[in-house]
């Protein structure tokens, strides 16, 4: 058989692992709709008529206590008649189509069953609207309560076009790429994004205090949910939309910015993006150095560059993006540099954040928040996507958002209104990814970590200590670069020459260049690379459909790490992925975090499919970090993997190298290279008049 064939084997989509109740849930990794309907890019064969009760998304309403689904079944099929029936009555409104059904009241009722069976929440955070003064001196008490939002929601992807009223272009383009039924996150945010008319709000509090069109959102759902499509869809709708009716008086200028922490996540999202706006006039552009954004009064239209061709050659040419995708450092610095000025984005009326917890972090703050006041249009509106998000992100938003507010009232004399802020958490909020296998393994030292990974690389010694067996391919991370690239070395003749040798394991991190982590990127992605040694630069957002797993070499450094690493096996509810921490005895005072996220996931699998939950006296026993230790972990990790605990403790350094060989080895090899080094070193000992003569020692 093909070796790679038998090693590049994907993880397998089976609902029987997972309980009836959670086995459509894509919050709980069952979300496979391209596997239930492995149809995926087959052109056409992806659109539901809403009457088809296999099609997934109607099945997992279907699931609910009996005749609970049947609304919506028939709104879905409404819908359709109407598309099928006339062309003009195909664009309805979500409020137009409730209003046909029979009892909206049920409907209603409905939408909130199916929202809380699929444990979407969805909550209104500023319901009065209130002015900065007024919140700052209402107590505790006095604050209007937060009250939960019910939107209808939507069942299936082919319901978008006559929901929504979106492109025809856009939906065949959601079509092709096999999109059928959406996940949770989807099914909860497309309704409260597309809606013009914000008809979700409670009538009570709609309407004017809701300002012009769209609201602030902050989405928290689980790794591999697709969050992607749940933010581009609105985006290219809202774009399209802008260029259609010239409502900002488009001339090519930026309608929306998303910024993501790396260069491989910004250039997933155009990669993304490009698929769904082909054909749609819609240009989705990665911004680059030395690029030049179409201004307002550009009237050399001549030298306007399709925006796909992005300028290498360090000649500016003007681009034209109507959604722009950046890095915050990138974006920052040609702020900074005047390459790109506030009114060049003056159009902007759009900004995503994605994995805003990270973007949000001290490390990336200042670049994310001065891009963030780079941006002037008062119909602004913001949305922040992750699959971790503390409340110290949510209190940064409502400040920033009131901040900006003043500043456009104050300075520039503008009428702004503010959005209605509004957040949504699938799921159980911050927790990993249950339809994979968590597994933490004590390997006591550094050598142990590495034969560890060894057994897992060759699957026929692998002990049953270490657990079900990894599959390539595979991501392996590190603490730090230097150890990615130790780590590369020593397996870099792991894999038999007969099976691809040292072309089936790579090295990945931010010290190589463009062109080196692009191609990197390519050949994983091609199932050419098994093994992916990198760092956290892989941890957030990139989407390789087939990894089958994770090994954590060093442990991460915060419960979101461990989230995000492991979210990238297991996606879009694959299931027999394997997540595999190894930890030494320097990790113990460290593994509280990991220890509790990973006793999380296994409970949920525990109650999903009577799996066994065997390291609760782990969690037991490891001890507590206090705040500071936390903040510093997250910040450095652990001290002797570091250039800089190198220095600081070189005894504890050299035990954290990483080699497969002992250190009593390692100390006769060192000793015997002295030895040989001081004998050739040795001159003989002469007098005056050259002669040799015997040395006899010191007295
Ligand atoms: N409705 C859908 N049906 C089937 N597959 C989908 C659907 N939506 C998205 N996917 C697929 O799910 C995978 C994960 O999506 P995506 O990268 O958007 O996840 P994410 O939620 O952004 O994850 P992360 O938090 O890791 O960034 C992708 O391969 C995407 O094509």
């Amino acid at each position: 058989m093909d070796p790679l064939k038998l090693l590049s084997r994907a993880t397998k989509p089976s609902k029987s692992r997972l309980p009836a109740g959670l086995s459509n849930s894509p919050s709980q990794g069952a979300q496979a709709s391209k596997d239930v309907n492995p149809r995926k890019r087959k052109r056409g064969e992806g659109v539901t008529d809403g009457s088809n009760d296999n099609v997934f998304g109607l099945e997992f309403f279907h699931h609910n206590a009996a005749g609970a689904s049947q609304p919506f079944r028939n709104a879905s099929r409404q819908s359709k008649v109407s598309q099928d029936g006339s062309e003009g009555l195909a664009a309805k409104p979500e409020t137009a189509l409730s209003a046909e059904l029979p009892n909206s009241t049920t409907l209603d009722g409905e939408a909130k069953a199916v929202l809380n069976r699929h444990k979407v929440k969805i909550t209104w955070l500023n319901p009065g609207v209130l002015s900065q003064k007024d919140s700052r001196n209402c107590s505790a008490k006095r604050k209007p309560a937060k009250p939960a939002l019910y939107p209808h929601p939507l069942h299936s992807i082919g319901d978008l076009q006559p929901r929504f009223d979106i492109s025809r272009k856009l939906a065949s383009n959601l079509d092709e790429q096999g999109y059928v039924a959406p996940t949770e996150v989807q099914l909860a945010t497309l309704p409260l994004l597309l809606d013009r008319t914000d008809s979700f709000l409670p009538r009570s509090l709609d309407a004017t205090e809701s300002g012009p069109y769209g609201l602030d959102m902050l989405t928290v759902a689980p790794t591999g949910s697709g969050k992607t499509l749940a933010f581009l869809v609105p985006l290219v709708h809202k774009a399209r939309h802008q260029r259609r009716t010239k409502v900002v008086g488009d001339n090519g200028q930026a309608k929306a910015i998303i910024l993501a922490p790396t260069k491989e996540l910004v250039s997933q999202i155009v990669n993304e993006g490009r698929k769904l706006t082909q054909g749609t006039g819609v240009r989705v552009v990665q911004l680059r150095k030395g690029m030049r954004l179409i201004a307002r009064n550009d009237s050399d239209r001549g030298t306007v560059a399709a925006a796909a061709d992005a300028p290498s050659s360090g000649v500016r040419t003007i681009v034209r993006a109507d959604i722009l995708v950046s890095t915050p450092g990138l974006l920052h610095a040609m702020l900074r540099d005047d390459e790109i000025s506030s009114a060049d984005l003056v159009n902007v009326s759009s900004l995503i954040l994605d994995e805003a917890d990270v973007l949000l972090d001290p490390l990336f703050r200042e670049q994310t928040l001065s891009t963030w006041d780079n941006l002037n249009n008062p119909e602004l509106r913001v949305s922040l996507w992750s699959a971790t998000m503390g409340s110290n992100i949510e209190e940064l938003t409502r400040s920033t958002l009131e901040r900006r507010l003043k500043r456009l009232r104050e300075q520039h004399g503008l009428q702004v209104e503010e959005a209605p802020l509004i957040r949504v958490v699938v799921g159980l909020k911050d927790s990993a990814v249950s339809n994979v296998q968590h597994r933490l393994v004590y390997a006591a030292t550094e050598q142990g970590k590495l034969m560890a990974l060894r057994q897992l690389l060759h699957p026929t010694s692998t002990s049953k200590d270490i657990g079900p067996s990894l599959l390539p391919p595979f991501l392996v991370f590190t603490q730090t670069i230097e150890r990615a690239i130790a780590l590369h070395s020593e397996l870099l003749y792991d894999i038999p020459a007969e099976a691809g040798g040292i072309s089936r394991i790579a090295v990945l991190h931010a010290d190589l260049s463009d062109t080196a982590r692009d191609s990197v990127m390519t050949r994983f992605r091609k199932g050419e690379i098994w093994v992916l040694i990198t760092t956290d630069l892989l941890s957030r957002g990139v989407d390789f459909r087939g990894v089958n797993g994770v090994v954590n070499y060093d442990i991460p450094t915060s419960s979101a790490a461990y989230v995000h690493r492991v979210g990238r096996t297991g996606r879009a509810g694959r299931v027999g992925g394997v997540a595999v921490t190894l930890y030494s005895r320097e990790d113990m005072p460290y593994m509280k975090h990991v220890a509790n996220v990973v006793a999380i996931a296994q409970k949920q699998q525990v109650r999903a499919d009577g799996g066994v939950d065997n390291q609760q006296w782990l969690l037991d026993t490891l001890p507590k970090l206090s705040k500071q230790e936390k903040e510093k972990f997250k910040k450095g990790g652990i001290e002797s993997r570091t250039a800089r605990g190198k220095d600081a403790d070189p005894k504890s350094a050299r035990r954290a190298r990483i080699s497969s060989k002992s250190g009593y080895v390692r100390r006769a090899e060192n000793n015997r290279r002295s030895a040989i080094i001081g004998n050739r070193q040795r001159a003989p000992l002469t007098v005056d008049g050259g002669d040799e003569i015997d040395f006899v020692g010191f007295d």
